[in-house]
Parts: structure tokens; sequence; C-alpha cells
């Protein structure tokens, strides 16, 4: 049983689990469990999984009436949790984060199913701080997530997403697109959701892209693309210009990539370093503890990613970074080679393993 949910950097590292092991062991049921609020519930179905829901809210941060209700909520969640593990009779859980995670696995960890936990940024969520005591194992992605979880429960895995971008052998071509692909291509998008920021400063220097001699591709987020057109209106775009609400087929479309643009989420990190793809990355200032900065930063210090600092970010800002990297082959040659030097392609195979030891 595997559960995680919310936004697309708690799901896609389980669903990347899930593929590896389906095709280790064929036999392997599955029953993923999450929301019908999150973006789970399109992309699970969608990458023909088992899928059932439950109901749940997110803690506040702060004590407030409204956690009344949240408790409530959270207790009646574990319920209906407990009602699913009992009729799915799961050997092991798999939880990746996001609340929907904490009410599964904790019901599963109070009915005495082995459990693991899987932690994608250097600064642990709220629902895996909370699950750390009940669970079995825990897999990290980070070093600095050791020291904040009983360390003898924890296991460096990486990010299993790694493995799956790693894998895939799909040829993918531009032309798919309407481009070329002879041409070097930057791929821009702000995390599972977009980033309004990111794309007001996309729309102001799509004029400079299109004069460009490389080729640009911009998903927005579902929910921000219709804003996105309204900005440009009756602009010009270009014909080296593609822009999209989302993109399905990141593991296809990743390996062609000459540079990301984007913010600097854990999941969004593991793929950039596996393949070592060079990144020009603006952490969003709106998370935990300002994790993505220092999700970052460990790129910057070893020369394999440029970082803007959201309030330094404007079209002008990015179409300067966007040329640097662009227009120098011999830099971007560096920086991959940097970036992967970070990846951790085999995480899918670690996280399977921790998920057999939690079983013993
Ligand atoms: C705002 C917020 O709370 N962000 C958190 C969230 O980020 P978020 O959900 O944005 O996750 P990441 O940046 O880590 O991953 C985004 C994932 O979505 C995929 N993708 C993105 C755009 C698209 O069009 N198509 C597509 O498939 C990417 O390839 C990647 O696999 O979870 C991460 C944990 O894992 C955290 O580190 C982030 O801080």
């Amino acid at each position: 049983m595997v559960s995680g949910g919310g936004t697309g950097g708690h799901i896609y590292p389980a669903l990347a689990l899930i593929e590896r092991l389906k095709e280790l062991e064929p036999d392997t049921e599955v029953l993923y469990v999450g929301t019908h609020r999150g973006l789970e519930d399109k992309i699970v179905p969608a990458a023909g999984i088992d899928f059932k829901t439950i109901k749940i809210q997110g803690f506040k941060r702060s004590l407030s009436l409204e956690n009344f209700k949240t408790v409530y909520l959270f207790l009646k969640s574990v319920r209906d949790a407990r009602k699913m593990v009992k009729e799915f009779k799961p050997d092991v859980v798999l939880g990746t984060g996001g609340y929907v995670s904490g009410a599964v696995l904790y019901a599963a960890a109070k009915l005495h199913v082995p459990t693991v936990i899987h932690e994608q940024n250097s600064v642990v969520g709220v629902t895996n701080k909370f699950l750390s005591r009940y669970v079995t194992r825990i897999g990290i992605a980070f070093e600095a997530a050791r020291s904040q979880f009983p360390q003898s429960k924890v296991v460096m895995t990486g990010n299993p997403r790694a493995q799956q971008v790693v894998g895939n052998k799909t040829n993918y071509s531009w032309t798919e697109l309407g481009l070329k692909d002879d041409k070097p291509t930057m791929l821009i998008f702000g995390g599972s959701q977009g980033a309004p920021k990111i794309n007001t400063s996309v729309v102001e220097a799509i004029q400079n892209f299109n004069q460009r001699d490389y080729q640009v591709v911009f998903a927005t987020g579902q929910k921000r693309y219709q804003q996105v057109m309204n900005q440009i209106g009756d602009q010009n775009v270009g014909e080296n210009v593609v822009i999209k609400p989302y993109i399905n087929n990141m593991p296809s479309m990743m390996p062609k990539v000459a540079v990301i643009v984007g913010r600097a989420g854990a999941t969004s990190i593991a793929e950039i370093t596996a393949l070592g793809i060079p990144s020009i990355l603006i952490p969003s200032p709106y998370v935990t503890a300002d994790h993505q900065t220092k999700n970052a930063q460990a790129l910057v210090n070893q020369n394999a990613a440029e970082m803007i600092k959201e309030d330094d970010l404007s079209g002008e800002t990015l179409s300067q970074a966007a040329d640097k990297l662009m227009n120098d082959n011999d830099l971007r040659h560096q920086m991959a080679e940097n970036a992967q030097k970070m990846g951790m392609p085999d995480a899918a195979d670690r996280l399977i393993a921790l998920l057999k030891d939690a079983k013993k």
C-alpha cells in the first residue's frame, strides 16, 4: 500500500517506486491511497494504479479553532484508513509525505503492519516528523534530514524519481511540440503547480526569447495557464517558444533538455542531478524553513546550478541568466557533469531494499 499526496513532489516519487517494483516483481499488488483534492486524484489513476481516497485536511502550524475540526477529521480518516489496511492486507505500507500519508501510515503502524516513510527534502515535513515515531524504517534523500529523525531507522535511499528519469528509454523528439531537434532547448516550470512570479517573468522575457537561437518550452501550471495567456495577449510568441499548461511526460522529455529553469523542490532536484542537467533555480520563499534555498544552494556550491532569488527575478534577470547558459556549450557541459555527480540513479532499488528490510 502506498500513500502520499497534495503536490507532485510527493506523488511522483511514489509512482516511480511502483513502476520499478512492478518491473522487478510483476505480481506485486499495489493500492494507492490519496485524497480527492490533491493532484494524485488525476495523476495516479492516469498511471493505471488502483486508487482509493479518504477525506483529510491539513494541520495549521499555529493552534486555532479550525484545528479541532482538523483533529476530528484526522481521527476520522485514521478510521477510514484502518478499514482499507484491514481489507487490502498489505505486506508493507509506504508513505511519501502529505497529510493523507499521516492517517494511512499511522493506522497501519497501529495495526502492526511494517511501515516505511520517504522524505524527499532536507528539512523534514510535518507529516513525516509526526510519523517518524511510529514507522519501521525511514528513507531520506538529503543527508541533512538524518538528524531530524530517530537515527537508527534512517537509510539514505535518494529519490526514486531519479532512477525513473535515468531509466527512460523513449527517444523523445521536440517535433512533437513543433520544435526542432537540432537546437538546444530550455524547459521552464515552477514546480508541479506553476509559480506566479516565474510565470510573469517569462511573459516579460518572451520578446527576448523569440529572437534567440535556442528554443523554450514553458509549463505554466495547470491552473495558471489562462492567466498567462491573458498576460501575453496578442503578442507574438515566436516559433521557438511553446507554452503548455502542464507536461505529462517529463521522464521522456527531460533527457533532451539543455537547461532547466524552475523552483528547487526536492523531486525536481533529484531529476536534475540524476540526469545531469544545468539549471537556473528560483527557490520558493513560501516553503517550510526556506528549504528550497537550501536545496538550490547545495547545487550552486558544486557549480552545478545558478540561483536567482525570487526578489531579484524579472524578465531581464531571467533573460540574462538564460543567455549565459544557453549560449555557452562548455559551461553547460561542465555544469551538467557537476550536477550528475550529485545524482542517485539507483534510488528506487535502494527504497525497494528498505521496504523488504522493514518486512523482515
Ligand atoms: C510549494 C511546495 O510546497 N513545494 C514543495 C513540493 O514541490 P512540488 O510539488 O512543486 O515538487 P517538486 O519540484 O519537488 O517536483 C515537481 C514534480 O512535478 C513534475 N512536473 C512539473 C511540472 C509539469 O508540468 N509536469 C511535471 O511532471 C516534475 O518533473 C517533478 O517531478 O514538494 C517538494 C517535495 O517533494 C518540496 O521540496 C517542495 O518545496
